[in-house]
């Protein structure tokens, strides 16, 4: 029979409080235990749960969530969190549609403190939470967990220059290992490195030992040292050349991150300070599974795997990836066009950059997790006569609208945007999912917006967006694409003007991107109740082909069909046409209605949204239903 876990015995935080270090110690080992099994079937951010466990065993036990809050950057790394939040028996179902996030979430749990996803956005909400507390004349702790590439966000750099200038009561701990999905990159990367080897840190950590020691007697809780005790940290722990010092907040030398008993008699005292601390943890991104350690990166957020290797679990052949054709037409663009530079914010597997890196290592930028850097920085390189490809998720280009419009669209710029991920991504869930980027690259002045339906028409466009010039989205979705062939030399695709992929006079349907071929099977199941759809790739959600739309006016029904956003998206676009051109068409709208779509399985979701062939033909029917009653 197993022997009792620690791990079971957990119902919340408070339960932590009275285990030893070593008991902690043990308590982390199942936990990686756990997290190891049930991601070798949900998949999930596993190498980033590992390395943060005994942070998080640390952080439970000294404070008293959810009085105190624990913020965490991005979220990927809460597992454990999780795990000794009350959540241990539902955790098999995480990620799950129906299951519990991959995030934290603050509807799932009061521990929750905000909905995590998006990077660098941790320490400007521990602020507000840390300003909400000298407001309110409370003393609750917050502390946030940040990794060492989301700290090189800018809205970090905007949170700590806020907290020093205002001396706000906040832990910061800094998750340092070194990665951000791939290698860490960056001045700020290097900077850390030189805090974590100097001598003059080296002595600042004896130092820190020291005054650890003589406070011993104060014991691991948590004591209020008073103001001679934060000048004294101050005086013992920062090397006065450190950047963290220069903007006002205290920091300690390295910490071991997976060292139970140091992690937690540092931070007792970094609690104790009730200043603006900035803990630096070091610890190894994929800790305590041989697999996650050797590589970091696919176990960065990998799907379902064989424990025992490591391995993928097998998966059945299919189509390559959108992501992959976008990385390989842009490395053949790239052979013909030297002044093309692709650009990626930490995101280079992601968004199948990595050909393109490999063969053109000085043509290739990752800026780290810095959306506005990246397209800001593209409309410099389109100034100085460059082809600037940037490459971002259309959930985290949310960062840089602003960039888009008007360092970019204004003055008219040559920068190809290529938007992955867009629609539903899946198990990620509503912070992943690409909802919005419809709406926001429609609304900005010369840029033009092509949906491609599929792998060939994702290289075309990518030819046109090149060969045209100026601002230019284009949009495709996570996952397998269609698997038709993709030509070598892709035409350039003239502008506004869609594609039909089947006739009928009964119904039209206007789909954009991934929902045509959708589209079409939705015609061959409303052809076998009598009722014949016309098909139309749009394929341009900016400009739209006026011509399709008006002839769309001659059947009975206009239906547009888009994964987006229906406010302000594509079918709200053709609505636009048709009012401008004076032609008064009935007209269904499909796409994401007016709520954030939760976490799970792509197809489900897609089913729930009323998005499948079926769910498409059945919207038809019920409205050419009700025109007839
Ligand atoms: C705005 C934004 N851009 C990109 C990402 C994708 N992303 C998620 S985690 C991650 C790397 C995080 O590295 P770090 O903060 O060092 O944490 P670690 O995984 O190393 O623990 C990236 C690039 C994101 N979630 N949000
Ligand atoms: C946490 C995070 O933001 C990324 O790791 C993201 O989950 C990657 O998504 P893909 O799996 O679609 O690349
Ligand atoms: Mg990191």
């Amino acid at each position: 029979m197993d022997e009792a876990r620690i791990l079971d015995a957990v119902r919340s935080p408070a339960d932590l409080k009275v285990l030893t270090d070593e008991e902690l110690a043990i308590l982390a080992q199942e936990i990686r235990e756990e997290m190891v099994s049930v991601t070798s079937r949900t998949g999930g951010h596993l190498a980033s749960s590992l390395g943060a466990v005994e942070i998080i065993l640390a952080v439970h036990s000294l404070i008293d969530a959810p009085k105190d809050r624990f913020v965490f950057d991005v979220g990927h790394q809460a597992y454990a969190h999780k795990l000794v939040t009350g959540r241990l028996g539902e955790f098999e179902t995480l990620r799950s549609y129906g299951g519990i996030s991959g995030f934290p979430k603050p509807g799932e749990s009061p521990y929750d403190v905000h909905p995590s996803g998006h990077a660098s956005d941790s320490l400007s909400v521990a602020t507000g939470l840390a300003k909400a507390r000298v407001l309110s004349g409370t003393d609750e702790k917050v502390v946030a967990l940040i990794g060492d590439a989301a700290l090189s966000g800018g809205m970090a750099f905007e949170a700590l220059n806020y907290m020093g200038a205002e001396q706000l009561p906040l832990v910061v701990i800094l998750n340092d290992n070194e990665r951000s999905i791939s290698r860490n990159v960056g001045a700020l990367m290097k900077h850390l490195g030189y805090m974590r080897t100097t001598a003059e840190y080296r002595d600042a950590r004896d130092s820190f030992q020291e005054l650890l020691e003589t406070s011993a007697p104060l014991g691991r809780a948590m004591v209020r040292f008073g103001k001679n005790m934060k000048e004294s940290i101050k005086q013992m722990v920062i090397p006065h050349s450190m950047m963290f010092e220069q903007l006002g907040i205290v920091c300690t030398a390295p910490v071991d991150g997976h060292d139970i008993a140091a992690l937690r008699e540092t931070l007792a005292v970094c609690l104790a300070a009730d200043a603006p601390v900035l803990m630096h943890v070091v610890t190894k991104k994929g800790a305590g599974y041989e697999p996650a350690l050797r590589d970091p990166e696919r176990f960065h957020g990998v799907g379902p795997f064989d424990i025992a290797t490591g391995a993928d679990a097998p998966k059945k052949p299919g189509p390559p990836s959108y992501t992959a054709v976008f990385g390989e037409a842009l490395v053949r663009e790239a052979r013909a066009d030297d002044r093309i530079v692709a650009i990626t914010a930490a995101m280079e597997g992601g968004t199948g950059l990595k050909p393109f890196a490999a063969e053109f290592p000085e043509r290739f930028v990752d800026v780290g997790i810095a959306e506005e850097q990246a397209v800001a920085m593209a409309s410099g390189l389109a100034i100085g006569g460059k082809k600037p490809v940037v490459a971002i998720y259309s959930t985290f280009m949310q960062r840089a609208i602003d960039q888009m419009a008007i360092d970019c669209a204004l003055p008219d710029l040559d920068v190809v945007f290529a938007l992955d991920r867009a629609g539903i991504v899946g198990e990620d869930g509503p912070t992943h999912h690409g909802m919005f980027d419809l709406v926001y690259t429609r609304m900005i002045p010369n840029m033009r917006v092509v949906a491609p339906s599929d792998e060939a028409e994702l290289a075309s466009a990518l030819r046109t967006a090149l060969a045209l010039g100026g601002p230019f989205a284009i949009r495709y979705p996570r996952g397998a694409a269609e698997g038709v062939p993709v030509p070598e030399d892709p035409p350039v695709l003239p502008v506004g003007v869609s594609r039909l992929l089947r006739d009928g006079d009964d119904v039209a349907i206007l789909a954009f991107g991934c929902m045509a071929p959708r589209a079409v099977k939705a015609a061959r199941l409303l052809a076998a109740r009598g009722i014949e759809a016309r098909v139309v790739d749009m394929r341009w959600v900016k400009p739209m082909d006026e011509e399709a739309i008006r002839d769309a006016c001659d059947t009975r029904l206009i239906v547009t069909v888009e994964a987006g956003v229906i406010a302000g998206g594509a079918g709200e676009g053709v609505c636009g046409y048709l009012a401008e051109m004076g032609l008064d068409s009935p007209v269904r709208m499909l796409g994401v209605p007016d709520v954030f779509v939760p976490q799970g399985r792509a197809d489900l979701l897609v089913d729930d949204l009323g998005l499948s062939p079926e769910g498409i033909a059945d919207a038809i029917l019920e409205t050419l239903a009700e025109q007839v009653a």
